[in-house]
């Protein structure tokens, strides 16, 4: 069968997109989500989207990891869809996440809905403090937790970029405290509401950049009064700008592109 794909990024984190609002697709396995994201034998991608109709909303936005992985939430992706659907819109996540839409000129502002900060909502293994934890792993130590759709866990150093993520980011992503895993963030504060940071992504590694990651990051320092309520976040692939107030919903802006269409045929991956 000869499916048609639409290949976006948001600050290149990447994304094969499969649109199946009108015309459903096949059942999709975690092995064939992981195909389709693989770089050297697929079609390459940090997640793989996929749109299905919704009842209460304009439509279902699934997410596959690379590794196969089903998620709850993805924010680059979000801004992205924001941009193929080209009109403001709410939208629902396999994980039962709502998602407002307010597409612009080359990206979208996007409600990301409210974070949660009790231990068992992020999830964590037993309970603590979410804002100022008694853990650490090697130079990495006192995160916060938030979660904001998917799970994140956040380090505030002097110098983010000194971080070996790459070396860190697995161990964390796989420590028993974290039930459903994690995303792992480095962050820094480089001038007044203005953080550095990079993130280990759960289940794709290192990214270009991760809209949760700079969402839950920009929550957590608000929460420590690091930042006041409007952040930029700077990530490798570049800027957003998230905003949140105490009990409200977190707004991100930024930019999403979409970078080439094409077709492949689906029994090369199933
Ligand atoms: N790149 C994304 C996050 C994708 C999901 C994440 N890796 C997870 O497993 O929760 C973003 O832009 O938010």
């Amino acid at each position: 069968m000869r499916t048609p794909f639409i290949k976006m990024h948001g600050l290149g984190n990447d994304f094969v997109v499969l649109d199946a609002r009108e015309m459903p697709l096949p059942a999709l396995s975690a092995q064939m989500a992981s195909a389709i994201a693989d770089r050297h034998t697929g079609i390459g991608c940090d997640q793989l989207i996929v749109l299905e109709p919704s009842e209460a909303h304009a439509f279902t936005m699934r997410i596959y990891n690379s590794d196969g992985g089903e998620v709850e939430a993805c924010g680059n992706a979000t801004r992205a869809v924001a941009l193929l659907h080209g009109e403001a819109a709410t939208i629902e996540t396999a994980g039962g996440v709502v998602l407002a839409l307010e597409p612009s000129e080359g990206g979208a502002t996007v409600d990301m809905g409210k974070p949660r900060f009790e231990w068992d909502a992020i999830p964590l293994d037993y309970a603590m403090d979410t804002c100022a934890m008694p853990v650490g792993w090697g130079e990495l130590e006192n995160p916060a937790a938030v979660n904001v759709g998917n799970p994140h866990v956040i380090f505030f150093v002097e110098n983010a970029d000194a971080v070996d993520l790459a070396a860190i980011g697995p161990e964390i992503e796989h420590d028993a405290l974290f039930p459903a895993r994690v995303n792992v963030n480095v962050a820094s504060l480089v001038g007044p509401d203005h953080l550095k940071l990079h993130v280990w992504e759960r289940g794709a590694g290192l990214t270009r950049a991760c809209g949760t990651g700079a969402c839950a990051t920009a929550v957590a320092a608000i929460r420590r009064g690091l930042v006041g309520n409007r952040v930029t976040v700077t990530l490798p692939g570049g800027d957003l700008i998230i905003e949140w107030r105490e009990r409200e919903s977190i707004r991100m802006t930024g930019p999403a592109a979409e970078s080439f269409r094409g077709e492949f045929n689906w029994d090369d991956f199933a």
